[in-house]
């Protein structure tokens, strides 16, 4: 995408640094084969050797592009049972018209989740500015100051924003300060990893293409920061900390996102996880940076879009009151456009909260 517009600016700048343009070309080429779309490789392949006729990188990788084409079409076609495939020179190459200058770059979607509902709501979301809500809806909506009678926020109650109706999402404005956040960072910095998914079938961790991002974990004992974050929490939500996970710190770059999902976990995945400390009853999530464009949270089945803003958090519960996961808390991140992204997340677990949120037999609840 970038390189996409790299080329743009630079043909309506009318540059006539020509090096710059092959070497814009070049990188476009690449991050489009990268993706699978070796047509598109190839036409911009053949622009550059139109405009210079002898770049022996070019020439070595027009032929490569053709003959990758070529196989996949005799796959193709040994797939349908065609006994007819005889020789390479009778399939004719398609590609991109060189008339077009401004390519249409046709990115494949991830196959892991294309037949999921949430998918055109996800992107539609992440489009938009803010939630999508009907007035009547957003009339239910209200701010307040909350401090839960608490020693440590009586003196400083905490501006508290309800985003969406069903379900119940919550923003609390100005909640960590930025020397806080900046120390926080600067612990994470130096142990952050691409984040890793568990691969249920193998039982390892791999990197996912429905994750792209770097964190790591920092606990309590890290730093008086960190156990005064979980101090605040505690203290806002009035939930206990004892069976929660600890902060997970996760920068995202430019093109970082996190496609739709749940935070809770179903008993058949990992019976074990739950014997501990229960199911993740609720989300919080600090945002530790500002996002020039693109890098909401966005929930595709209720609506909900959450712009990141420094040092304020975003929380949800993730099961109703009887135990019963939420599926309308579907959620994701939308890719980081412009700038760079950090939240600090703590998943509270269910155990010990019993006498902290009432509990109800109605599943709705
Ligand atoms: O970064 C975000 O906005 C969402 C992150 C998230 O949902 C997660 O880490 O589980
Ligand atoms: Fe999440």
């Amino acid at each position: 995408m970038w390189m996409q517009e790299a080329l743009d600016r630079f043909d309506q700048a009318n540059s006539t640094a020509l090096i710059s343009k092959i070497n814009i070309l070049n990188n476009l080429a690449h991050a489009t084969a990268q993706q699978g779309n070796i047509e598109h490789a190839l036409a911009v392949t053949e622009e550059i050797l139109s405009i210079d006729p002898e770049n022996v990188e070019a020439k070595k990788n027009k032929i490569h592009y053709e003959s990758l084409i070529k196989k996949r079409t005799l796959v193709v076609e040994e797939q349908q049972n065609d006994s007819t495939v005889n020789s390479l020179k009778e399939h004719e190459i398609q590609y991109v018209s060189m008339n077009n200058k401004n390519f249409q770059v046709k990115n494949q979607r991830p196959g892991t989740y294309l037949e999921l509902k949430s998918r055109q709501p996800f992107e539609q979301l992440c489009r938009q500015q803010h939630a999508q809500l009907s007035p009547k809806r957003q009339a239910t909506l209200f701010c307040r100051y909350r401090h839960n009678k608490h020693p440590y926020l009586i003196f400083r109650p905490v501006k508290e924003e309800q985003v969406l109706d069903e379900p119940g999402i919550f923003l609390f404005h100005d909640v960590v300060s930025d020397s806080d956040i900046e120390k926080i960072k600067a612990l994470a910095v130096p142990r952050l990893q691409r984040a890793l998914i568990r691969n249920a079938a193998t039982n390892t961790m791999t990197p996912a293409d429905y994750r792209i991002s770097k964190s790591t974990w920092l606990r309590d004992e890290d730093s008086p920061v960190i156990a005064r974050l979980s101090q605040l929490i505690s203290a806002l939500t009035n939930l206990t900390m004892e069976t929660a996970e600890e902060i997970h710190v996760v920068n995202y770059g430019v093109g970082g996102y996190y496609s739709p999902h749940l935070d809770f976990y179903h008993k058949w995945e990992n019976p074990a996880y739950f014997r501990k400390a229960g199911n993740r009853i609720a989300t919080w999530m600090t945002y530790m940076s500002d996002v020039e464009r693109g890098g909401a949270t966005v929930f595709p089945l209720s609506g909900g879009h959450v712009v990141p803003k420094k040092g304020s958090t975003v929380f949800w519960y993730n099961l109703n009151a009887s135990g019963e996961a939420d599926y309308r808390t579907l959620h994701a991140a939308c890719p980081v456009l412009i700038g760079n992204k950090w939240v600090a997340t703590k998943w509270i677990h269910e155990y010990g909260q019993e006498f902290r949120r009432r509990c109800s037999l109605d599943p709705m609840v």
